[in-house]
């Protein structure tokens, strides 16, 4: 893991893109797995600045939650549309997203699984760090998840939004697995915003376990890890 440290959030939104924009020179038809959250809103918007350089960027939804519906204000879709796909008019064809309703998780999840290992692996996964140290919904447990899953979600991850806190229990989200993210070409992985001290300080030893999953990508040989410090 390449560490880069950043003075402050522009800083760190501003490199982000730049390595999104270097990759997408390369390839511009890339496969753009996308997280949601504060971490990457500054990066889109550098990005929204250079619309004309993604007229080919295929986008795929990272992760959502299970306990509101997709047109909720506070969904990754919500977010999506608003911060990446509207900016960079990206049209549906190059828009991989999936439903979370209780009733069609599984079948979500399948489909997303065949998506991957047809399209897949990922050319560039976009990460935020969550405050217990997970990655998408790979939330600390005794043992993580290779594939595209349906994850419960841990209460500091549900609080992360206080509108989500008020959903039925238990909590779950749809997310891409652990072998999915370590799989891509590339990672840029964002470590912002207050509560994070602990998750970051357990990374920084370098020690690989389940408890965080973001250690893992101490394993994943070309990710730029970029933290305000
Ligand atoms: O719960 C989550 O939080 C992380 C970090 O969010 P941020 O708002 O602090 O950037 C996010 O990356 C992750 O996808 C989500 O599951």
């Amino acid at each position: 893991m390449n560490i880069v440290s950043c003075k402050n959030y522009e800083e760190l939104s501003q490199r982000a893109a730049q390595i999104v924009l270097k990759e997408i020179s390369v390839k511009p038809d890339l496969l753009f797995c996308a997280a949601t959250g504060n971490s990457p809103t500054g990066m889109y918007a550098e990005m929204a600045k250079k619309p004309e350089a993604f007229h080919s960027l295929r986008v795929i939804k990272m992760d959502e939650w299970g306990i509101i519906p997709l047109s909720h204000p506070d969904s990754c879709e919500t977010y999506l549309k608003k911060h990446l796909l509207r900016p960079l008019d990206i049209p549906v064809e190059r828009y991989m997203t999936f439903d979370t309703a209780a009733d069609l998780a599984e079948s979500e999840c399948e489909k997303m699984r065949q998506f991957i290992a047809a399209n897949g692996p990922f050319d560039i996964c976009i990460l935020g760090l969550g405050k217990n140290g997970h990655i998408a919904f790979n939330e600390p447990a005794d043992f993580l998840q290779p594939f595209f899953h349906k994850a419960t979600l841990a209460p500091s991850t549900i609080q992360h939004d206080p509108a989500l806190s008020q959903g039925p229990e238990p909590a779950y989200g749809l997310c891409v697995g652990m072998r999915d993210i370590l799989q891509s070409k590339k990672i840029i992985f964002l470590v912002s915003g207050k509560g994070k001290e602990d998750a970051w300080r357990r990374i920084q030893e370098q020690k690989i376990g389940t408890d965080c999953p973001a250690s893992f990508l101490w394993l994943h040989p070309n990710t730029d890890c970029l933290v305000i410090e």
